[in-house]
């Protein structure tokens, strides 16, 4: 993360908060009101921070109807999207109809989503383009397997993610796309990368970036760092130069946790 002279950040710090599938609409709802109710503080300044939670399908609505209610200041987003438009793809969900709940975002080729369904870059490169279409900001996430990182080639086989999600996008669609990093032996598994390999990879995907388009958009595309994130962790991750927000998982699921995520560093207390 970096600041400018004048002490604001280059990019702004993106705080978010993957449910997976926990928290049914009613569980959500409870979650969402106690960290709403948690970042009400009046110690910290939550303008210079943007907080973002990513529920299950189910939970959207509820979610939508809390959030612009009560204003909360607290974006929301899908965890997946399909490529289609619409149609007969059962089960799978539009980028309309995640644009019409007023997501922001959607999560596209999670780890998860890459493994266990097989999704492949030519697909997640189709469901990045669906997002964009449908004016939903596609967080796309990139990231190697533990053989793979032994293998010391986790660089190369990110990149290539990378460049495929990114495959016929505009210099202005890339410059809005957020990235997240999430080395797959990291996650859920309380081994956290060091700040230090956050910041290489982080590095690594700015400079391709500066590459494919050009370095006006390398230094506004918003990269994360996902993998065993908590409070005590989270600061020293985000001193790291190029890594701008945090994709937290299973402390997202804890009000107080998260909020202290937020906060993850002295720049949001008020004077
Ligand atoms: O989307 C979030 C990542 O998979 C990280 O999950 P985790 O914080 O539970 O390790």
């Amino acid at each position: 993360m970096t600041t400018s002279a004048n002490g604001n950040f280059v990019r702004k710090p993106f705080i978010a908060g993957n449910w997976k599938m926990n928290m049914d609409h009613v569980q959500g709802i409870t979650l969402l009101q106690k960290l709403a109710w948690t970042l009400s503080d009046a110690t910290h300044d939550y303008s210079r921070v943007e907080v973002a939670v990513f529920p299950p399908f189910t939970d959207l609505r509820g979610v939508q109807t809390l959030v612009q209610g009560d204003e909360l200041g607290v974006a929301y987003g899908g965890q997946d999207l399909s490529q289609h438009d619409s149609g007969a793809y059962t089960g799978d969900v539009s980028g309309q109809f995640l644009n019409k709940l007023g997501c922001a975002y959607v999560l596209v080729g999670h780890s998860e989503r890459r493994t266990i369904h097989n999704e492949s870059d030519e697909v997640l490169n189709a469901k990045v383009k669906a997002a964009f279409r449908h004016e939903v900001t596609p967080v796309l996430c990139v990231g190697e397997g533990l053989e793979i990182r032994q293998a010391g080639t986790h660089v190369e086989h990110t990149l290539a993610q990378l460049r495929a999600g990114v495959a016929g996008l505009t210099a202005e669609q890339a410059a809005e796309l957020v990235v997240a990093y999430e080395p797959v032996w990291a996650i859920g598994t309380g081994e956290v990368a060091g700040p230090e390999d956050a910041q290489e990879m982080c590095a690594a995907i700015r400079a391709e970036l500066a590459s494919l388009f050009d370095d006006a958009v390398a230094a506004k595309t918003r990269l994360l760092y996902g993998g065993s994130v908590k409070a005590n962790n989270a600061a020293a991750i985000m001193a790291e130069t190029d890594v701008d927000g945090l994709l937290v998982g299973g402390a997202s699921l804890d009000a107080a946790e998260f909020a202290n995520i937020v906060r993850f560093e002295s720049h949001l207390v008020t004077d």
